[in-house]
């Protein structure tokens, strides 16, 4: 077959042969394809006479591949030819849409916001964005319920690397006028509902606080539909009630624990309710490590905006750089709050510090010179309730050079200054490792905030 017949004057010539050459690159074998389009077969046989071997795929795709349709009356077997068509039009759209997509990646380490930012989106149903389903909402409910256990779970754990040690019983036994601690009573339910109450009337028996750990220790995940079991509730106040555990909680920051726990812990009851649902700000409190790599799509103004969330657990971080190619902007997510905190990998290591070791490498990566990043400081409001308590230069010594301050001297309680210290150190990084005019835009957020959404907005100009 001369493949300059192309270009010959009748028409149905032409178009015989691009509607082959086209339907060809379709398939990946091109002898099956030449069976199912007898018609063919004689200038698929034709090609190979001539030239010995069938026309390449490789000619097929980058010359014709998908963008002629089949001349009328060609023998074509009807669902290959719908599919054909389908192919030619999702070809085209895929063309298209390259032209205004931007891609943005999320990335930072684990627990550092960047599910909480497309959680955000979901719920205000911000740029067009896909909200949540009934199903995705009963999956956060049984959320909650775990994040309660594990978290408490997580706590107890941590007592033998903090030298604490549980009493063998509680501190303080609750009275009978307080049922919600004996044994699981909340307002509206009758009394006697709630597990214990008949068993130990008198007061929370004194072997009370083991067999409680050990009910913690084996909760089974909830099953669709079914409420808080109540049997949980008493044990669950009880122990973030106790002495010891209020101690390791002011803690925490020694064993990576999620800040977040607090939040839930302080409305017990209101989860326990039969008929409880999550509220938007549950959802944005609820902790569920990203596995993979999770795609969002949004629309702003002419753009799409393709948003990439990878998970930040250590294990995970080598599969970012699969998502390089063609990224336009980075979200680089550093939570405030962990200036004080070691890694729940590995307790010898200071999060902030780790988050800054990550930093250097993304800015000094040679795959992302000419992507935009912006760095997004999340959990700002925790951050202004610590600082009160644990102090940066604990942390990070100042350290003096040629008479420049090098680490925070700020004021110990202030959280402006703390901010702007930390804002100071990533841009020093960044221009340190990465090209020297690149602008760094430095966004803070909190849990109920917008402000991260603005960021986009400047990735879509
Ligand atoms: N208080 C407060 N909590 C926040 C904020 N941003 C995130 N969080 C909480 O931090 C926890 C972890 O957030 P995620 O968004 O799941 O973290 P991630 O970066 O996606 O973590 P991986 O998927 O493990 O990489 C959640 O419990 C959030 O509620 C914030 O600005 N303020
Ligand atoms: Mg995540």
């Amino acid at each position: 077959m001369d493949l300059n017949l192309i270009h010959s004057p009748d028409s149905y010539i032409r178009r015989c042969i691009l509607a082959t050459l086209s339907y060809l690159s379709q398939h990946e074998s091109i002898s099956a394809a030449v069976l199912e389009l007898k018609s063919f077969a004689q200038l698929v046989a034709l090609h190979k006479r001539e030239y010995g071997i069938p026309p390449s795929k490789r000619l097929l795709n980058d010359s014709y591949g998908g963008y002629v349709s089949p001349p009328a009356g060609l023998e074509v077997i009807g669902r290959d030819r719908r599919q054909m068509h389908r192919q030619v039009e999702a070809r085209k759209h895929a063309k298209a849409m390259m032209a205004y997509q931007v891609k943005v990646l999320l990335i930072g380490s684990g627990d550092s916001g960047k599910s909480t930012l497309l959680k955000k989106m979901r719920l205000w149903h911000i740029y067009e964005s896909e909200s949540f389903s009934a199903q995705e909402i009963e999956s956060y409910r049984q959320h909650v319920f775990g994040d309660l256990t594990r978290g408490l779970q997580c706590l107890l754990d941590a007592f033998p690397d903090m030298d604490l040690q549980l009493p063998p019983v509680y501190t303080y036994v609750y009275p009978e006028d307080d049922p919600q601690h004996r044994g699981g009573y909340v307002k509206g339910w009758a009394p006697g509902e709630g597990i214990g109450l008949d068993e130990d009337s008198k007061g929370v028996k004194p072997d009370k606080l083991s067999t409680d750990v050990e009910l913690i220790k084996s909760t089974p995940d909830l099953c669709d539909g079914e409420p808080f079991p109540l049997k949980y509730l008493g044990p669950l106040q009880r122990l973030w009630g106790e002495e010891v555990l209020r101690f390791a909680w002011a803690r925490r920051n020694e064993t990576g624990l999620q800040e977040d726990l607090q939040y839930f812990f302080s409305d017990l009851p209101r989860l326990f309710d039969p008929a409880y649902v999550p509220t938007s700000e549950d959802i944005l409190h609820t902790r569920e490590r990203t596995t993979g790599i999770m795609e969002m799509t949004i629309k702003l103004l002419e753009h799409e905006i393709l948003l990439i969330d990878v998970s930040g657990q250590r294990s995970e971080r080598r599969k970012w750089t699969h998502c390089f190619q063609d990224v336009t902007s980075i979200l680089f997510f550093v939570n405030l709050s962990w200036y004080d905190q070691c890694l729940f990998e590995d307790r010898n290591v200071n999060r902030m510090q780790d988050a800054m070791t990550i930093w250097d490498s993304i800015c000094n990566s040679p795959w992302l010179k000419q992507t935009s990043i912006i760095l997004v400081l999340t959990e700002y409001d925790i951050f202004q309730e610590k600082i009160k308590r644990s102090e940066i230069r604990t942390f990070f010594p100042v350290r003096i050079f040629l008479s420049v301050p090098l680490d925070f001297d700020g004021e110990p309680e202030n959280a402006v200054q703390g901010r702007d210290y930390f804002k100071k150190r990533f841009r020093r990084l960044a221009r340190k490792a990465g090209p020297k005019d690149r602008e760094i835009c430095v966004h803070t957020t909190n849990t109920g905030d917008t402000e991260p959404l603005v960021v986009l907005s400047a990735v879509g100009e």
